[in-house]
């Protein structure tokens, strides 16, 4: 694994990448859980963002972290029936969370198509369920404080697409430009499903840290692109950033279109 600045990783292959990423998880955790006892991750679907859980796991270090004490959300979900195998919470419950045995109140779930009304009554629902955890909050003297509508996000971790999109935000569309709100509906997604809820960028930037986790050569543009300095609208990915640390944690493929300029210090 080579190191760079601006927190790039690259790994040889996506199976190193996964279990690294696994490790690295396991390791904030137990951090986050001795400074205030439990912790906050917001999880991803996605190929790698899957992996990664199901990573997880599998590692013995997993036994470190106290899971009953660990709250989950989502960066995105898709608009569709939750028992759907298109739904990123589905995946995350098969390949970590009931392995695990974490506690279900623990879990919020973007609410499906039989639960809520139209997608952006699911949206509805997913920004005021963060809006009262984070009014439920108490935080130790001495941590920041952040959006009031939203619960202190210690690690938050995202897949980038093809086209760049992180979570459900995509190039050019209304959702990479939404200020304001903290969740946002989206209809006519070029992934499809086409209906999906998705963290704002602003939220997904309340984040203490993000991490994008990314394999494969069909992303090189993509993560070279946002690693330039690309803006927002049309890179999606360039504008994740957490409030203490952005880390790119990507496998050798993915990170075939890096500036050559950020390759140069790495060690
Ligand atoms: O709901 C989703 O589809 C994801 O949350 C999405 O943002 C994903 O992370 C990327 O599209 C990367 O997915 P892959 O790793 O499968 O390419």
């Amino acid at each position: 694994m080579r190191h760079f600045p601006n927190g790039v990783s690259i790994h040889p292959d996506f199976e190193a990448l996964c279990s690294a990423t696994a490790g690295r998880m396991i390791t904030k955790l137990v951090d986050v859980q001795s400074r205030r006892g439990e912790a906050t991750v917001v999880l991803t679907g996605g190929t790698a963002g899957i992996a990664v859980l199901a990573a997880v796991a599998a590692a013995p270090a997993r036994t470190a972290v106290d899971w009953r004490r660990v709250n989950f959300w989502w960066g995105d979900e898709r608009f569709v029936a939750a028992e759907s195998e298109e739904r990123n919470a589905l995946a995350a419950w098969r390949a970590m969370l009931e392995p695990l045995g974490v506690d279900p109140s623990r879990v919020h779930e973007v609410p499906g198509t039989g639960t809520a009304a139209d997608v952006e009554a699911a949206a509805a629902a997913y920004a005021a369920d963060l809006a009262a955890a984070a009014g439920a909050e108490e935080l130790p003297a001495g941590f920041a404080e952040t959006d009031p509508r939203l619960p202190r996000f210690d690690l938050l971790l995202l897949g980038v697409g093809p086209d760049a999109h992180v979570a459900s935000l995509f190039p050019e569309m209304a959702g990479v430009r939404t200020t304001g709100e903290t969740v946002v509906a989206v209809r006519d997604a070029p992934k499809p499903p086409p209906e999906r809820v998705s963290l704002t960028m602003e939220a997904i930037n309340s984040a203490e840290e993000v991490w994008l986790v990314v394999a494969g050569e069909d992303k090189a543009g993509a993560v070279g692109l946002a690693l330039a300095g690309a803006g927002q609208v049309q890179v999606p990915a360039a504008g994740a950033q957490g409030r203490a640390k952005t880390r790119w944690l990507v496998d050798q493929a993915a990170a075939s279109q890096l500036p050559e300029r950020l390759l140069e210090s790495g060690n």
